[in-house]
């Protein structure tokens, strides 16, 4: 689904990454792990085509096409969602108006008709039941007031709308308490299916509890030193990154 081959990008003259290579097939949860700065958030950003970052070598290919060919709302409608570390908030545009823009922009992309407003509704009740979401977060202005939590689960409902084929969560576990943490999970666990995938960056062996990866890359100095299982996630926990960082540097 996703081809990640030697991928390079700066942003104001800095190098983050350098040399990135990843595969990640249909029906995979890939997590992104590393210390801070080591370039996870860039690798999404660049992923979703947000344009401060300058793409200076290397290809991505999803689905066979070009993804860096596309710009972010093409990426988007192609089945490309992006989770963001902290959400913007759009005053004016309830969630409610804003999702069924976006569902019916990607329903056209696709050649399907738009949605009518009582499939449109149906389909709502059914999502927000998904990620347990209040109706009315839904119609005060997107992620206006909302506290941290709530915009987190505001993501993860309009991923579950537009069921993209692969969702990039950026630390979607920073600034969730408990419950809402194992809620999101279930939500990102419940659309997983044989035909999308998910990358998930995160900080926190705590989130694999819930969303299970089938594998794990340790990012350092923008580049991936490290893939393994999910058994790889409790090593770090266990042991922090010196081990890895004196890996790498050992390799060079
Ligand atoms: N707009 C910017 N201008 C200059 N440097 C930047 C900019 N954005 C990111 N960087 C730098 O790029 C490097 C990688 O940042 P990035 O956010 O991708 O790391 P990360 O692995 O996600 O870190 P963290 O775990 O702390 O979230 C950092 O050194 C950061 O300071």
């Amino acid at each position: 689904m996703l081809s990640i081959k030697n991928l390079q990008a700066k942003i104001e003259e800095k190098e983050i990454l350098r040399g990135i290579n990843l595969e990640v097939k249909a029906g995979e949860v890939h997590a992104i792990m590393g210390p801070n700065g080591s370039g996870k958030s860039t690798l999404a950003s660049v992923l979703a085509g947000r344009e401060d970052y300058e793409v200076t070598g290397g290809e991505v290919t999803f689905d066979g096409k070009d993804l860096l060919d596309m710009d972010a709302d093409e990426r988007a409608r192609e089945g490309v969602f992006l989770a963001f570390q902290y959400p913007v908030e759009i005053p004016g545009v309830s969630t409610t108006n804003f999702m069924k823009t976006a569902i019916n922009q990607v329903r056209e992309h696709r050649g399907e008709k738009p949605l009518d407003a009582v499939s449109f509704l149906k389909l709502m009740k059914e999502k927000m039941k998904l990620v347990d979401i209040d109706q009315s977060l839904l119609s005060r202005s997107l992620n206006e007031g909302f506290s941290g939590g709530e915009k987190k689960r505001n993501e993860i409902f309009q991923m579950a709308m537009l069921e993209p084929k692969l969702s990039i969560l950026d630390e979607t576990d920073s600034g969730l308490d408990i419950d809402a943490l194992r809620i999101v999970s279930n939500g990102v666990n419940a659309l997983k299916s044989k035909d999308n995938a998910t990358i998930v960056v995160t900080h926190y062996q705590r989130l694999l509890d819930y969303i299970v990866p089938d594998f794990v890359h340790v990012l350092y100095k923008g580049r991936i030193v490290k893939s393994g299982g999910k058994e790889l996630a409790l090593e770090l926990e266990e042991k922090g990154y010196d081990w890895i960082k004196e890996e790498a540097e050992a390799a060079v």
